[in-house]
């Protein structure tokens, strides 16, 4: 439905997108995320018609976008600034792009009514912006998006003013709507739990290149550079040392600790390497209980904070160079609580500590359903 390939875009010295590939199935909802400054509002205003690429090409259902004005595209937009009309209602706002395209004028109050039932806002019809929540004002800019049927959604932070119950309310909610249309859509956000509950893909990236592109669960289960590691997930970094390695695993020493990680990276023996592990891989109980895994290193808790659901704990390793891993215990109720200060110690499982090469993060343009290649 649409094809990125190789699409850049210079601001001066300054390289906001570099060579993006990607696409985009139809009916599918894809996430563009990184923080701020990656570049990922640029590739949006790109694939809207707003700006231009300075080399490569977009197509959307097939067509180039080169000589497409914005107007022409058949896309709907919603952006974290609303921009609904204030002096007109709720209907109205929605009615609005029809009468822009000319839609048949006894067709109109009927299309209105099914958009506004749609975001479930039908008995808000005759009120204005100001006499409606926050929430409600965003499903009036999502069906006002819609109505006209367009080939494409674009999404550019729509949330991020929403308190977070609200936030995590309209995430299902526009998660509901664009299933029931099937609306393929692009959405551009910096927060990653955003990103993982409302996409079919995501695609992450920083410093204006593309550093992986997957489903949520892959992307968290195996990804691809440290960068990915650190920005999905609460991850803990640490440097190591490769002394052995089989496809299967890798020996790697860190500090003072001998510790199993994940095979398959071919990293060669005496490689020097960033380990990443998350925080809910992690089991924290006392030093002298039974092993459960093949990693185990002593600690001391520097930080317990409780959030309910889970007990949050910092734990300083000096085995591992004074490393401080974050650790996550989602059943705090029932296992014990260890105090500041207190010895504690560490275990994880092979497969769940990864061994990434050190050094920069390579500028890989990973696509887990690679396309062919694009004609012009
Ligand atoms: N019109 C412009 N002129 C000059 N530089 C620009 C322009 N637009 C964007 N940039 C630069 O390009 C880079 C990418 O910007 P972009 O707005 O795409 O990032 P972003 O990931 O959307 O960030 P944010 O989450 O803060 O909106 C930044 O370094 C930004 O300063």
């Amino acid at each position: 439905m649409v094809e990125i390939a190789g699409v850049s875009r210079v601001f001066g010295t300054v390289a906001a997108v570099s060579n993006a590939t990607l696409h985009v199935d139809r009916g599918d909802f894809l996430t563009v995320v990184g923080p701020s400054g990656c570049g990922k509002t640029t590739l949006l205003r790109m694939i809207a018609g707003f700006d231009r690429p300075d080399a490569g090409e977009i197509r959307i259902g097939g067509v180039r976008m080169d000589r497409v004005p914005a107007w022409q595209r058949s896309i709907g937009m919603v952006f974290q600034k609303l921009a609904l009309f204030p002096h007109m209602t709720a209907a109205e706002n929605v009615a609005y792009p029809l009468k822009m395209r000319r839609f048949d004028p006894a067709r109109i109050p009927g299309l209105v009514d099914d958009y506004l039932a749609l975001v479930r806002l039908a008995e808000f019809k005759d009120r204005r912006p100001h006499e409606l929540s926050g929430g409600q004002q965003q499903r009036v800019a999502i069906a006002r998006a819609l109505v006209f049927g367009p080939d494409l959604l674009l999404l550019d932070e729509p949330l991020s003013a929403l308190d977070r119950k609200l936030r995590e309310d309209m995430q299902l909610e526009f998660r509901r709507i664009q299933q029931e249309l099937g609306v393929t859509t692009i959405n551009v956000t910096h927060d990653q739990r955003e990103a993982l509950v409302m996409s079919d893909r995501i695609v992450v990236m920083e410093g204006g290149v593309i550093q992986q592109a997957d489903d949520p669960v892959s992307l968290y289960r195996r990804p691809e550079n440290p960068f990915v590691a650190r920005f999905i997930g609460v991850t803990s970094m640490f440097p190591g040392r490769v002394t052995a390695e089989t496809p299967e695993a890798v020996t790697v020493t860190a500090g003072e600790a001998t510790l199993k990680a994940r095979g398959g990276a071919a990293l060669g023996a005496g490689a020097a390497v960033e380990c990443a592990i998350r925080a809910e891989q992690i089991a924290i109980g006392p030093r002298d209980g039974a092993p459960r895994f093949e990693n185990a290193v002593d600690g001391i808790v520097r930080q317990r904070i409780f959030e309910g659901e889970r007990m949050v704990y910092a734990v300083e390793v000096p085995g591992l160079g004074g490393a401080v891993l974050n650790v996550f215990d989602h059943d705090p109720v029932s296992h014990s609580v260890y105090d500041e200060a207190q010895p504690v110690r560490l275990e994880w499982a092979a497969r769940d500590l990864i061994a990434f090469p050190a050094g920069p993060a390579p500028a890989v343009t990973t696509e887990h359903k690679p396309t062919g290649s694009l004609t012009t």
